[in-house]
């Protein structure tokens, strides 16, 4: 994938009327390792450069391609591509159950209802969900629902997968699920974090601080970078 020269924003209300807001500035990379994390503060822009990934955000200028796709005009070949997991799975989960959602996930790809249903369970399961697909979403724990919802994207394998801070909810046990389960997808992952011991398994860190890229490159220098920009030290993880 690759973003030239991109750039997002986004109108805001001032005393002196309405303006534009700059979110994100004059993003240069090309990311092909397997795994990518992004970290930065609140409001520096990660989630934003996340969703020019899948164009759910469209670069006010600059392009962002995928696989040579260009997101804002070739955007639903660039959704077949990329699967999306949101911080929040509530606005992802739309069916009353988990079992449903996954089901809806591989209506294309499984037209038959018990084919569909087959599937379904064995990505429950690969998950170890299966006691959980039938209760409602709203019933299900914050972490409970992130996992349904990162099932419910890996369901039709997309060949690259981006997670909004995926570990936000999760417990330890269930954290190094996400863990063991990232290091095992065949897709590329890219994700952004405040979890800097989740950053440092990727192979690859963009430092995004006031919507550019501060730093890029390895993980343990990105780590540092970043708890020197926070003034943290560099204390133990
Ligand atoms: N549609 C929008 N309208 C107005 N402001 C926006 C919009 N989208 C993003 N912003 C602003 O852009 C900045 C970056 O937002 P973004 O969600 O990308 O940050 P983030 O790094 O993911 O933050 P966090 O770590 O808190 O999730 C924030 O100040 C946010 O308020």
């Amino acid at each position: 994938m690759e973003l030239a020269g991109a750039r997002v924003t986004v109108p805001v209300e001032a005393d002196s009327g309405p303006r534009e807001k700059v979110v994100l500035d004059g993003v240069d990379v090309v990311l092909t390792e397997s795994r990518v994390a992004v970290i930065g503060a609140n409001g520096s822009g990660k989630s934003t450069l996340l969703r020019l990934l899948n164009g759910l955000v469209e670069p006010s200028s600059g392009t962002v391609r995928i696989d040579g796709l260009d997101t804002s005009r070739e955007t639903r070949a660039v959704r077949q591509r990329v699967g999306f997991v949101f911080t929040d799975p509530l606005s992802q989960l739309v069916m009353p159950t988990g079992r449903e959602d996954v089901e809806l996930s591989l209506r294309r790809r499984h037209p038959n209802r018990g084919e569909r249903a087959a599937a379904a369970q064995e990505v429950l399961g690969r998950f170890g969900l299966q006691r959980l697909a039938d209760q409602s979403v709203y019933e299900l724990s914050g972490g409970e629902r992130q996992l349904m919802a990162l099932a419910a994207v890996l369901a039709v394998d997309p060949s690259i997968l981006v997670l909004d801070e995926p570990s936000t909810l999760l417990d330890l046990r269930n954290r190094e699920l996400l863990r063991r389960t990232l290091a095992t997808l065949p897709q590329q992952v890219i994700f952004s974090t405040h979890d800097l011991e989740l950053a440092l398994d990727a192979e690859r860190v963009l430092v995004v601080e006031a919507g550019r890229i501060a730093f890029d490159g390895d993980p343990t220098e990105a780590v540092r970078f970043y708890r020197d920009l926070c003034g943290a030290g560099l204390g133990p993880l």
